[in-house]
């Protein structure tokens, strides 16, 4: 794979054929006949289960199958938060320097062995710095087995990061240069003294390739608000270990900035409409037949895929990372491939960071495709000689800065490499680890470089290269011969799994937003200003929803609409009985669960239903405190009448994942009572300016009773100022005295709901204190 070329970009994975269909996904009513026949066809047989692990909280090194001790760290390495930079003056191009001590990683060839020789010097007399490094690699080649540390462990770095420089102004474009491709630059000959700034250009070919580099970059994706995708075009195929891969180029997508999770049947269809009104809203949208965009309603995105069988998670593990190609790399192409793949900041970085080279460093540039990574990368780099020894040693630009502290003692930079076996193994584990704590472990779990470099190749994520240290570490099989046909065995009682509608990857559903270069081209500059998000109210009480879209998208904004819960409930209840009614369409599990709410009044239906899902909670509060909440909620799932209504258990197990500034909680009565004060809620949440909304726009009610969409499409929109409903007057004869069982039944929900909202009462849903 040549320098700048764009590469594959999509994987194929192993579909199910069997579809494991379960009450939570299949109780949803469609909105409309295109939403049903959406949905319909998501179902069909090709659906991928698809099943996601829930996070190992805790890694555990093993230096057997014994029990594991330490706890590492979660995610060590945070996003970037530093807001898009101006690109700083290209570094001065450092001069011919002494070879490199130890190029890791030549680009397109496959790895080095466990112990790799070094490499010749082509030009000696040596330099202080490489008679140094031959000195300490001689004591690594001569380091056998076991490690007795001659130090203690160097605690976690400590300092707060540091400042990024003060961007400098942007360099005026440069027109389309003819220059060489860049040489690669050299480590320094000695550790520390970085080369003095250059006075002022004029533009080296160092600054001229950047600027090429830039432009590159800029054309293909541009600003900051974006994750990439990378597409087929149909190009060259290449096969590893029977998964075909495809090259093509990349494609960037809004990243979605917020989720209207539900409630269901709260009246978020209504909030979806207002918000859609302000113009910078976009929705998902696909491709139609005749090869036009058109806005998907709901998306319902993620689901559960049984509530009554589940999957142990480690099992599972297998499921989804070897059914992928991730599980099957172990080349340097592939890891270009699998950055392509993961197209994500942390692991762009820790691929850089992996690569150190600097020919490596350009060909990820040109891959790394966002212009904010591109000046991640580059400000990483930002003392040029300094650069080049963090930039061997570091994983995070934080800790590069604070390595940089570490490291201003060169001391300390020459015990990371005594610790190590070979070079290239002390900076892979470095990297892998990003805490010199945990470097030490992880070296100590590896045994060889071929299983460090495959753990990491075999990770697209740090969470995912705990899980996978944990497996090999306990004695499981890490690859299944030939990254295929693993299958999920069942195990009661534990945790539900996910299943994504659609592609495996999470790639797959970024593309379901908009993208950024048809942004660019029909508003230009002002493509930057616009977010996305999504609607689907069945995320609130998917209990497996929370900890997959947090992996993926864990600064979404989240706002829920809630609403009396026996209102709701009754709303739903009545929903669900006509769509029975009105679609000969419904069968299978979705038959049954209609015609099990056709075949009773709300009055019986409550006596039989609220009994099951009362015994439920009182069981999942009989168990241990750590199993409790997914239980509750759990049984809350499963009874999507009351049970989606238990707010507080729905809203518990999202801040499990997210923080309570994340969620923006609105009721039922305020969007009724004050709409354009809710939207201005919503737009401050979400963080775009106030919109002049139209009156009448904001106060049409969607999908009322009586007129679902799913009826007849052309009533979607019922128009005109409604009062409130007759249930929320207490009034709809429905209800048949049903509401003071109802009331003592949701009390401790609803109190424990009011303790998380601020500045809302709903004491008049009934609350037991
Ligand atoms: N603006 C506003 N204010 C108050 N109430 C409203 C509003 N818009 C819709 N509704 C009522 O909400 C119910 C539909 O909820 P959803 O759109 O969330 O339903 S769904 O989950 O998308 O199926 C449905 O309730 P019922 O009529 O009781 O069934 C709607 O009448």
């Amino acid at each position: 794979m040549g320098n700048g070329q764009n590469m594959l970009v999509r994987f194929s994975y192993t579909r199910s054929k069997s579809k494991v269909e379960g009450q939570g996904y299949f109780s949803r009513v469609y909105n409309s006949h295109a939403a049903f026949n959406a949905n319909a066809k998501a179902e069909q047989p090709h659906q991928i289960t698809e099943k996601i692990p829930p996070a190992v909280p805790s890694f555990t090194p093993c230096l057997s199958t014994q029990a594991c001790s330490s706890t590492l760290p979660s995610p060590l390495i945070p996003p970037p938060v530093d807001p898009p930079l101006p690109l700083p003056p290209p570094p001065p191009l450092p001069p011919p320097l002494p070879p490199s001590p130890s190029p890791p990683v030549p680009p397109p060839q496959p790895p080095p062995n466990p112990s790799p020789p070094l490499p010749p010097s082509p030009s000696p007399p040596p330099s202080r710095y490489s008679q140094a490094m031959e000195k300490l690699h001689s004591l690594m080649l001569n380091r056998t087995g076991s490690l007795t540390l001659p130090y203690p462990p160097i605690p976690p770095p400590g300092n707060p990061p540091l400042p990024l420089p003060p961007p400098p102004p942007l360099p005026p474009p440069l027109p389309p240069s003819p220059s060489p491709p860049v040489p690669p630059p050299q480590p320094p000959p000695n550790p520390s003294p970085p080369l003095p700034p250059s006075p002022s250009p004029p533009p080296s070919r160092y600054s001229q390739a950047m600027e090429k580099l830039h432009s590159l970059m800029r054309n293909r994706t541009g600003g900051g608000n974006e994750e990439v995708e990378f597409t087929n075009k149909g190009t060259p195929k290449i096969s590893v270990q029977g998964t075909t891969y495809e090259f093509g180029s990349a494609r960037a997508f809004l990243r979605p900035r917020f989720m209207l999770i539900g409630a269901q049947k709260a009246g978020s269809s209504s909030l979806w409409n207002y918000m859609r009104l302000h113009p910078q809203v976009l929705g998902p949208r696909e491709l139609g037949r005749r090869g036009r965009w058109k806005s998907i309603k709901e998306l319902m995105y993620f689901a559960v895929i049984s509530s009554s069988e589940r999957l142990a998670p480690h099992v599972c593990f297998h499921l989804v990372w070897f059914s992928s190609a991730f599980a099957c790399a172990a080349t340097w192409n592939t890891a270009q491939q699998l950055f392509l793949l993961t197209a994500t900041w942390n692991t762009a970085q820790q691929l850089f960071l992996l690569t150190a080279t600097w020919n490596t460093a350009q060909q990820l540039f040109l891959l790394a495709a966002t212009w904010n990574t591109a000046q991640q990368l580059f400000l990483l780099a930002a003392t040029w000689n300094t650069a080049q020894q963090l930039f061997l040693l570091t994983a995070t630009w934080n800790t590069a800065q604070q390595l940089f502290l570490l490291t201003a003692t060169w001391n300390t930079a020459q015990q990371l490499f005594l610790l190590a076996a070979t070079w290239n193994t002390a900076q892979q584990l470095f990297l892998l680890a990003a805490s010199w704590n945990t470097a030490q472990q992880l070296f100590l779990l590896t045994a060889t470089w071929n299983t460090a470099q495959q753990l990491f190749l075999l990770t697209a994520t740090w969470n995912t290269a705990q899980q996978l240290f944990l497996l090999t570490a306990t004695g499981q099989s890490a690859v299944q011969p030939g990254c295929r046909n693993t299958h999920c065995s069942t195990v009661r009682d534990s945790v539900p799994v996910c299943q994504r509608n659609g592609d495996v990857n999470p790639q797959g559903y970024l593309t379901k937003f908009p993208e950024v270069a048809n942004l660019r081209e029909t508003h230009g500059d002002s493509a930057e200003t616009f977010v996305t998000g999504e609607w689907s109210t069945t995320y609130l009480a998917c209990p497996c929803c929370p900890e997959l879209i947090h992996r993926i998208l864990p600064d979404v904004r989240l706002i829920v609409l809630l609403r009396d819960p026996i209102v709701r409930s009754l709303s739903r209840f009545k929903e669900q009985q006509a769509v029975h009614k009105v679609s000969k369409e419904v069968t299978g599990a979705h038959a049954a669960l209609h015609r099990f709410v056709l075949g009773h009044s709300f009055r019986s239906y409550t006596k039989e239903r609220l009994k099951l899902t009362q015994s439920c909670l009182e069981g999942a509060a009989a168990l241990a405190e750590s199993r409790r909440l997914a239980k509750a909620v759990q049984c809350a799932f499963d009874d999507n009448i009351f049970g989606w209504s238990l707010y507080s258990l729905l809203l518990r197990n999202y801040l499990q994942y997210f923080p309570r500034s994340s969620l923006l909680l609105l009721t039922t009565e305020e969007l009724l009572a004050a709409p354009l004060q809710v939207m201005r809620k919503v737009e401050a949440h979400i963080g775009i300016g106030p919109h002049h909304y139209n009156h009448t726009e904001i106060q049409t009610q969607f999908n009322v009773a009586g007129s679902y969409g799913w009826t007849n499409k052309s009533t979607l929109v019922t128009s005109g100022k409604r009062p409130a409903s007759s249930v929320e007057a207490g009034h709809d004869a429905m209800m048949q005295g049903q509401r003071p069982k109802l009331q003592s039944f949701f009390a401790p929900h609803n109190a424990a709901l009011q303790a998380l909202l601020v500045n809302t009462s709903i004491a008049h849903w009934g609350i037991i204190s």
